[in-house]
């Protein structure tokens, strides 16, 4: 896996000293309803790279996305929930230094901002997802991005299977580009499940993001031997197969897709383990939830978590199991009701003798939050979930190709 960072320069080989070097970190992280930081994982994450730049006296420019605000779409309150503005006084409490926030990520205030920095100081740019022209890789504004810095960092692996333009449009306008710390741990730490992973190895996927993430399984079963599949994503399975899932988060246009993996996955003989049992609500906010067959969902009612019988499905197969990588929480776990599946799985894996991988911003904060002595049983935690997906798919991330440089 090594080979996958030929041609990339690590920070550590760049030359950065009083100049403005842009770090394009994800403190994509998880907010309670009160916009409160719940999992500060990617934060500190990141923490390595930053203060390796600001040691060597560069002028830092952090910029990252927060969930998905939709500008134009939204009303200004509802973007201001999605401002980073708490992850900069966080990050400023971890590095016990001032952080700058300018109120913009281009524009005048960005630049005042940007190019009042001393030597060994840091801003963090306000949401890049407030421009419309970020996820759409535009070059202008690209290039107005670019226009802050001498140096482009990626540290953010959690963003790099996204070609926008803070991780691909402005990489490529920059001679002296490179990965951060984190980047390159992550790209060596996930290495093994693609090259060769020792078999029995079963993937666990769940998780919201499922339009996102169902294409990536077709190419996924070419390597797994089981694939188990919680959360969100196991309701459109469970529908995909007939089923009636009433009030639940479906994707009813990837109904096709499932049905072709289920077949393919048939033609392969690679076992799809789908929840026997979910546990329903009428709501998301619903204080409590009750066990029903998958099949016998209550009309109104939404599934919410795997049951106990198919955690139990679950967990027999990382008895067996050599190699784990999940994937995307077994249910709401956020919500106490909800949260047993993916606990379950957590500590689960943590008992079992495999090697584990567990990959995304909402997964590590579960991992984490199942506690220390799990978390510690992991062997790896990675900051991103559809990234170290199509990571081990196999398949080229537009952010990693484009810091890769001739010579
Ligand atoms: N059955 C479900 N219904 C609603 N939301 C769900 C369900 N299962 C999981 N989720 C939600 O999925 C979210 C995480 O999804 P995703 O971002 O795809 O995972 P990750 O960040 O680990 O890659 C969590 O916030 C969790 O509450
Ligand atoms: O949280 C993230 O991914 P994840 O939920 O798959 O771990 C990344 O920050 C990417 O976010 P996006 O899926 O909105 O592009
Ligand atoms: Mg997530």
């Amino acid at each position: 896996m090594e080979g996958y960072l030929e041609g990339i320069r690590p920070i550590r080989d760049l030359e950065i000293e009083n100049k403005r070097v842009f770090i394009r970190v994800d403190f994509n992280v998880p907010l309670d309803e009160n916009g409160a930081i719940t999992d500060d994982s990617r934060i500190r994450e990141a923490l390595p790279t930053i203060k390796h730049a600001l040691e060597r006296g560069a002028r830092v420019i952090l910029a990252s996305h927060l969930g998905r605000p939709k500008p134009g779409k939204m009303t200004d309150a509802e973007l201001k929930k999605l401002s980073l503005e708490p992850c900069g006084s966080h990050l400023a409490g971890l590095l016990g230094t001032e952080v700058m926030m300018p109120e913009d990520c281009v524009g005048d205030a960005a630049k005042k901002v940007v190019y009042d920095l001393r030597a060994g100081q840091v801003c963090l740019l306000e949401n890049l997802r407030f421009h419309a022209e970020e996820e759409k890789n535009d070059e202008a504004f690209a290039r107005e991005l670019a226009e802050h810095a001498e140096v482009y960092v990626d540290d953010a692996f959690g963003a790099v299977h996204r070609a926008h333009a803070s991780v691909h449009g402005m990489a490529k306008t920059f001679r002296d580009r490179g990965c951060g710390f984190l980047l390159e741990k992550e790209i060596l730490a996930l290495g093994k499940l693609v090259t060769a992973p020792d078999k029995p190895y079963v993937a666990v996927l769940g998780g919201a993001k499922v339009s996102d993430k169902i294409a990536v399984l077709e190419a996924l079963l070419q390597k797994v031997d089981a694939l188990l599949i919680g959360g969100a994503m196991a309701n459109t399975f469970l529908a995909a197969k007939g089923l009636n899932l009433q009030a639940s988060k479906i994707e009813t246009d990837k109904l096709p897709l499932a049905r072709t993996i289920l077949e393919k996955a048939r033609e392969l003989k690679v076992d799809v383990v789908l929840p026997t049992d979910v546990v329903v609500a009428g709501s998301l906010g619903a204080s409590s939830g009750q066990v029903v067959n998958a099949g016998a969902v209550p009309e109104g009612t939404m599934a919410l978590d795997i049951g106990p019988s198919s955690l139990r499905d679950f967990t027999q197969r990382f008895v067996k199991a050599k190699t784990v990588f999940w994937n995307g929480p077994m249910g709401l776990f956020e919500k106490e009701p909800f949260a047993a599946g993916t606990f379950g799985v957590a500590r689960a894996l943590a008992e079992s003798s495999a090697f584990t991988v567990v990959g995304g911003g909402d997964s590590a904060a579960a991992v984490y939050a199942a506690g220390d002595a799990v978390a510690k049983k992991m062997g790896h935690i990675s900051t991103g979930g559809g990234a170290s997906l199509e990571l081990i798919e196999g398949k080229k991330l537009p952010g990693i190709e484009v810091l890769r440089r001739p010579e």
